[in-house]
């Protein structure tokens, strides 16, 4: 049961297999992986690296004995080391793939691992980085005026940094040059560039889902192929062939040469998926629709996307299409969220109304984006999986996936694989300047550290992303996704529960239209810190006649002067200067020292915008990193999953039923109390009108209805109006 090996090298120390934890089933030396039981341990010393595998031998809890043996054993060894040495380094470095491991051996294997590890190691918030921070913050900077602190020349010409076109202005922040430096001892503290490498090079960082993290894998350039493996897989291999495939496909689709079930070309798109699966392919789609090339490139089809299970969205999204023409990419990384697939099999049935009920209709209509593990679930919806499936992989989350099929397929089948390589070519740019770049001339890290100090030090849980680009008006709600699922969480990657504030409330709108909407509250209500993005050119912009500026000039005058108005603020001396009658004096006092940052782009292109995608998923892992979460797992979503389950088994019961047969008990009686109403009051609407028929089924009868009897195609060949019904 204990593996023959008497020793096991780990860093640079020969211990018997059973200091390592890892001995509790069973427990060999390795340098690949296959099964999925499989975790590793590594410590990266330079030279000295080690790898340890811990298998269990088959993740049963049968073998409670000889566990009970091996932990003991393990007890013994670890009592026997001096608690400040290496082994209880590694064990710290390890805990969470250690309790995670435990987990999969049974109940009882883990509570006697936790009894035996060494304590976890202390929270962030107790090492001395952090208390100097918040020493730095009570003692220094909350004293400090940014009105003041503006005029410090060094600190303004030193708080800025550059890359590849992208200019970035942190001088409006509540910090000082010693705040920056303190930040960055934390940073090494929590070796923030070691465990950034650690992303890129594979590593399962997400470990409460034993996967890799590397959607940075999917903009890498065909050339670093062979230097990323994930259980064996080259990853950068792979995501080229998938790219290869999606570059393939949009030629023939843009060609005619794919058509659709009854002969027509196909020009109307409609990408169905919700979350990270929707929302970053929106964004980007709504950039690109006013860029130069994509103008040109689209002429002649359209994209839309359908995300919400509210059947409006369904009527929204194409009522006025003809689905001779129209092609869905059902996008879904599990291919089994609920509200995708009630979507997906309701776009099936919109076209099975219109051509027949014929499974060659899905085959030629029909797009699957998914993971390579739902391969079944593809098939079994009628896809053809070997022609119409592109593929992604369990190390890319759903809020990381546009760079992959996800988006890949929709925008290039929209505007063309060029354009979409010009994106994933400035996400790389980004990534490389992440990796490789020091800290302090790091944009992606400077701006993670300061969210750090907003949130955790400064006290401000909420912060505002202001694009002075209206192509860009989705990426506040794509970056809310990124951040808010990533960093919203309270248990840390040692499985203890935090005591310091992580995660703000993302969101923005593009401005000026955010001016005259939130503004207010940030100006004179609460302190939110803001980033300000805006553009050196537009994308079109105008010049009036007998107009002093140009309509971009106008836009980033504003740009320019709100970063300021929110850190000087106006005095009552100002105000009263300005002739204001005394009596409204303090309602136009502002007080400033309201912190932002402004990132100044050259001009909204595809590349440009890869950049600002990869700038801002890079600073949510700093921030993860820094505050020790796994930002890359989202378990209060998968329960929200879940909770709709059981209300929907209540809603068909009580639908099968007749009007009173049938009384809802649910978990408590406002709940009953509630859905009974809806039943009772949405009944006559779901029968159809009062009908004495017992029992419709739901929601096909309606859309059904609602394509077929309010927009019948009049003719069959609809040519000529871009693919919408006349
Ligand atoms: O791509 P899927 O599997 O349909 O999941 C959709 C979305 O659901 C989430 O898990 C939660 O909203 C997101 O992370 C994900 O992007």
């Amino acid at each position: 049961f204990i593996s023959p090996q008497p020793t096991i090298p780990v860093l640079g120390r020969s211990l018997p297999p059973s200091v390592v934890s890892s001995n509790v089933v069973h427990c060999r030396t390795s340098s690949s992986s296959s099964s999925s039981s499989c975790l590793r341990m590594k410590k990266n010393r330079g030279e000295r690296k080690r790898t340890t595998k811990i298998m269990s031998k088959d993740g049963s809890s049968e073998d409670s004995a000889q566990i009970a043996a091996a932990v003991e054993q393990l007890q013994i060894q670890l009592e026997s080391t001096d608690p400040s040495s290496e082994l209880d380094d590694i064990a710290h470095h390890n805990y969470p793939k250690v309790i995670l491991q435990a987990d999969k051996l049974g109940r009882s294997a883990h509570a006697q691992i936790l009894r035996i590890l060494p304590k976890p190691k202390p929270l962030v918030s107790s090492t001395p980085e952090w208390k100097r921070l918040q020493r730095h913050a009570v003692e220094n900077i909350q004293s400090m005026h940014l009105r003041d602190m503006l005029q410090d020349t060094e600190r303004c010409h030193s708080m800025y940094a550059e890359h590849d076109g992208v200019y970035f202005d942190y001088s409006r922040q509540q910090a000082t040059l010693e705040t920056m430096d303190l930040l960055y001892d934390l940073a090494n503290k929590q070796e923030l560039m070691p465990r950034i490498r650690g992303m890129f090079n594979g590593e399962k960082i997400n470990f409460t889902e034993d996967r890799a993290v590397l959607h940075t894998a999917l903009r890498a350039s065909k050339d670093q192929a062979g230097t990323v493996f994930v259980d064996g897989m080259d990853a950068i291999a792979e995501v080229h062939e998938v790219l290869d495939q999606i570059k393939k496909f949009t030629e023939a689709f843009r060609s005619g040469q794919i058509t659709g079930y009854t002969g027509k070309r196909m020009r109307n798109i409609v990408s169905v998926g919700i979350g990270g699966s929707y929302l970053g392919p929106e964004f980007l789609h709504e950039v690109l629709k006013t860029e130069a090339t994509g103008i040109n490139s689209s002429l002649g089809y359209s994209l839309r996307f359908l995300a919400n299970v509210d059947p409006v969205d369904v009527e929204r999204t194409c009522a006025d299409l003809d689905p001779e023409e129209t092609l869905i990419i059902v996008v879904s990384k599990t291919f089994t969220t609920a509200e995708t697939m009630l979507n997906a099999r309701t776009m099936r049935q919109w076209l099975w109304d219109f051509m027949g009920d014929d499974i060659d209709v899905v085959r030629k209509h029909v797009v699957a984006c998914s993971s390579i593990s739902a391969t079944e679930n593809v098939k079994a919806f009628g896809v053809d999986t070997d022609k119409y499936f592109f593929r992604f992989w369990d190390w890319v989350g759903g809020r990381y996936s546009v760079c992959g099929a996800a988006g890949a397929v929709p925008i290039s089948l929209l505007y063309g694989f060029d354009l979409f390589e010009k994106f994933l070519e400035g996400a790389r740019s980004m990534d490389q300047h992440f990796l490789n770049a020091p800290m302090n001339k790091n944009i992606p890290v400077i701006m993670g550290l300061l969210g750090v100090w907003n949130s955790s030090f400064m006290g401000y849980n909420s912060r505002a992303l202001i694009p002075y680009a209206q192509a860009l008006l989705r990426l506040p709600a794509h970056i809310q996704q990124l951040d808010m699922e990533s960093n919203g969480k309270r248990i840390n990657r040692f499985g203890v529960e935090i005591d310091y504030p992580v995660g703000e409330v993302d969101f923005g709108e593009p401005g000026t239209n955010s001016q005259h909407s939130f503004f207010q509250l940030i100006h004179q209500g609460q302190t939110i810190p803001v980033d300000f993005l805006g553009f050196v050119q537009s994308q079109h912009d105008l010049l009036m006649d007998n107009e002093k500026l140009s309509s971009h000039d106008e836009l980033m005058a504003n740009f320019f002067a709100q970063p300021d108005a929110l850190a000087n603020g106006k005095t009552a001396e100002e105000v009263r200067a300005e002739g204001c009658p005394e009596e409204l004096v303090l309602h136009k006092v502002f007080d400033g020292n309201r912190p932002s940052s402004s990132l100044l782009f050259p001009q909204l292109s595809a590349y440009v915008t890869g950049q600002i995608l990869s700038l801002y998923e890079h600073r949510t892992a700093v921030q993860g990193f820094i505050w020790d979460l796994n930002s890359f797992d989202q378990w209060g979503v998968e329960l929200g999953k879940k909770l709709a389950l059981d209300v929907k088994e209540h809603l068909m019961e009580a639908r099968n039923n007749e009007v009173g047969d049938h009384e809802i008990i649910a978990d408590n009686p406002a709940t009953s109390r509630i859905m009974n109403y809806y039943v009772k009051n949405s009944r006559d609407a779901v029968r159809g009108g009062g009908s004495s028929n017992p029992v419709v089924t739901s929601a096909t009868s309606v859309t059904r209805k609602t394509h077929k009897d309010f927009f019948p195609p009049q003719i069959h060949d609809l040519g000529g109006h871009s693919g919408r019904l006349s």
